[in-house]
């Protein structure tokens, strides 16, 4: 059962309201931030969240894929090319790559993916199978994590250079470009989210895609904190 539609204000009230669900809110950024983890702990961080960063641009693509309006199309594949770069050697996987290589990770163990825990890869999946069967602006609201993700890099960089001695500004490169481009794509998406979900059928499946992906991000904390556990436990 739908009722009458939200009001704007009251339905990004409503996407805002998930923000306690949100990774910001899991112990292990919480780790993270107060320089609590280990080395290992922050290799197996970077290489599990690179299983993350690779897929954006294929969930990005999906996204495309399925939505008719050249508009948005246009729009959305500058986060391909955000990610993959205009050229090799370039973009967003890169920068994430020399952060990897920052907390001691060979490119060659992370691109070979040897330490992507099976949780962590089986919600990363979600998240592109999401996109490839979902309409095509539910798979763009469940992107709004972007609103809170700008608050909470700006944080990860003070934190970190605060709190591990050892990493330097330019090894946090992905982060400092990143959250200048988050704030704009944030306020796109839910613009887009916002014109395009009118009936209250269509907010509440925005909220619901939403949901999901505070769970998938959730789970990919998850699975990084058990894998750490088990290890001490050794
Ligand atoms: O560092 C973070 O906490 C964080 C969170 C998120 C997010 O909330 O999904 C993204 C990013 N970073 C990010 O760098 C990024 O490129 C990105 C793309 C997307 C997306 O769903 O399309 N989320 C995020």
């Amino acid at each position: 059962m739908h009722g009458t539609p939200l009001t704007e204000e009251e339905f990004v009230t409503a996407l805002r309201g998930l923000a306690p669900r949100y990774w910001g809110a899991h112990s292990f950024h919480h780790r993270l931030h107060a320089g609590e983890l280990s080395r290992d702990e922050l290799r197996m961080w970077a290489a599990n969240r690179w299983y993350y960063q690779c897929v954006l641009p294929q969930k990005d693509a999906a996204i495309i894929s399925n939505c008719p309006l050249p508009e948005v199309r246009r729009l959305w594949v500058e986060r391909i090319v955000y990610h993959d770069g205009a050229a090799e050697g370039e973009g967003g996987a890169e920068k994430w790559l020399r952060l990897c290589e920052a907390v001691g990770l060979t490119r060659a163990e992370v691109l070979d993916q040897r330490h992507v825990l099976p949780g962590v890869r089986f919600a990363v999946d979600a998240y592109v199978d999401f996109a490839r069967r979902k309409p095509w602006v539910e798979a763009v609201a469940s992107g709004l994590t972007e609103m809170f993700s700008g608050h909470l890099m700006r944080q990860r960089v003070t934190d970190m250079l605060a709190n591990y001695d050892w990493i330097d500004r330019a090894d946090l490169a992905y982060f400092t470009t990143r959250i200048e481009a988050v704030s704009g794509e944030g306020k796109q998406t839910l613009d887009l989210v916002v014109a395009q979900c009118v009936t209250r059928e269509q907010q509440d499946r925005a909220i619901a895609a939403l949901s999901f992906k505070c769970d998938v991000l959730w789970s990919i904390l998850d699975a990084l904190e058990l894998a750490g556990a088990q290890r001490d436990q050794r």
